[in-house]
């Protein structure tokens, strides 16, 4: 049995006709995010562009949403989110958009209602530092960044 987490939302005015964000299949983590361009828009090869997808959430607290690009996207035409994952606040209440990059080779065309993105929606920590002069050692100690081998 599951329980579903409660989310408010509103589509922005002369959104209305897009479909709602949509899970694809019944496991998918992430809900598909429909562009809200007026016709098309042309990302240029190279390109960044602020897309809106025409809808404004209302986390409840200790929620957070992650804008994530879409891998057949980023396969077939190198479409990806420059600041991947986004970032959505649970007390942000703007319309949503996604900062779309065309690292392919030709120049990409985004149609009202291409599902251009997807968001993960996650529970979040709050926490308070706790300032201390050392911290505990560990089997890692400071080593990173492939100290282990590649
Ligand atoms: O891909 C994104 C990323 C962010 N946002 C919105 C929701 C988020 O809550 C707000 C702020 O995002 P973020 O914290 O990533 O940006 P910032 O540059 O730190 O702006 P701010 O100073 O407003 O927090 O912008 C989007 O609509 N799409
Ligand atoms: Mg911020």
């Amino acid at each position: 049995m599951s329980t579903k987490v409660k989310v408010l939302i509103k589509q922005v005015p002369g959104s209305e006709d897009l479909p709602l964000p949509q899970y694809m299949t019944k496991q998918s983590a992430g809900m598909d995010l429909y562009a809200s361009v007026e016709t098309r828009e042309i990302l240029k090869k190279g390109q960044i562009k602020l897309i809106p997808t025409g809808i404004k959430i209302q986390l409840p607290k200790g929620y957070e949403a992650q804008i994530r690009p879409r891998s057949g996207l980023a396969l077939k035409y190198g479409i990806s989110l420059v600041n991947t994952p986004g970032t959505i606040d649970a007390d942000y209440r703007g319309e949503i958009k996604v900062i779309m990059i065309n690292f392919g080779d030709e120049d990409f065309i985004i149609q009202r209602g291409d599902r251009i993105a997807q968001m993960v929606i996650n529970k979040i920590e709050e926490i308070e530092w706790i300032p201390v002069d050392e911290l505990e050692s560990s089997e890692r100690k400071d080593g990173g960044f492939g100290h282990t081998g590649i």
